[in-house]
């Protein structure tokens, strides 16, 4: 189980200034092992930071986050293997964040090699089960990044997450640039991985459209703040918030 207990994270104001603004104010939620969770929210309302706290990458000002009830940032905090191991982050660029000159094989055997030790032949054989898992075509282990479309490197970012069997994916959906269908193909992707698997989806959005889709647990955020956080199985009247009703009527959800 991850909690997080009054995270808090705050950034200069500017290089050259002493202001510091709030990016996340206090937030304490639950999530469960196995759980589908949604952070849900306009642009700049704290929710990647929020993620990449969780996720290890960004240490927070107050607060703290407890995997099973262990905090994960001590006073001397470092980025630790094991942590990226259990928590796996795609965030919004991650077709950029595979490496162009490698191929669609090395960049998913990484993790594989990092940390399974794996010898070559077992990497080979691991790759093609994810890259089928992921449904793309096993022949596509020699390309580069460069020779695919942009769902298919988002797909390739899912499988090399997966590589590291973690406990818990981060998905910051970010599908900007990608039509609808696309968004809503990549999206029932997700979900179905994620039954077959098991992991802990956290999954990040502006669009309610796609949180009631994906989640049994929305959290809505609006400027730093978690505005609530509902357990949604189709009926919207759960969500009491004005603000939440807001997203709801935007996505003609009510
Ligand atoms: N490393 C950073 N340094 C300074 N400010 C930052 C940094 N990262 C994020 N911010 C600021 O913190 C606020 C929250 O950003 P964050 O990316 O968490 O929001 P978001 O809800 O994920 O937005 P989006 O949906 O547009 O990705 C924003 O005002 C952003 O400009």
């Amino acid at each position: 189980m991850i909690e997080t207990r009054d995270l808090s994270c705050t950034f200069s104001e500017g290089s050259f200034s002493q202001n510091r603004f709030t990016a996340v104010s206090p937030i304490s939620a639950v999530f469960k092992n196995g759980g589908r969770y949604a952070i849900v929210g306009e642009s700049g309302s704290g929710k990647t930071t929020l993620a990449r706290m969780i996720a290890g990458l960004q240490k927070p000002d107050g607060g703290n986050v407890y995997f099973d009830n262990m905090p994960l940032y001590g006073r001397r905090y470092k980025a630790r293997k094991e942590h990226f191991k259990r928590v796996q982050i795609i965030q919004q660029n991650s077709a950029s964040a595979l490496d162009p000159k490698m191929s669609v094989g090395k960049s998913i055997e990484e993790p594989l090699i990092c940390f399974f030790g794996m010898d070559k032949a077992r990497r080979k054989k691991r790759c093609e089960e994810l890259l089928t898992l992921c449904n793309l075509p096993v022949s596509y282990y020699a390309r580069l990044p460069s020779e695919l479309s942009g769902g298919e490197q988002k797909r390739i970012a899912i499988a090399r997450a997966l590589a590291a069997e973690p406990e818990c994916l981060i998905f910051d959906e970010a599908t900007n640039g990608f039509d609808l269908p696309l968004r809503k193909k990549i999206v029932e992707e997700i979900i179905d991985l994620q039954k077959e698997v098991g992991f802990t989806l956290i999954f990040i959005t502006h669009d309610m459209e796609l949180a009631v889709v994906v989640a049994d647990e929305i959290l809505v955020m609006r400027s730093s703040k978690l505005v609530e956080q509902v357990t949604f199985s189709g009926d919207p009247s759960v969500f009491q918030q004005p603000y939440s009703k807001v997203l709801l009527e935007a996505s003609g959800i009510i």
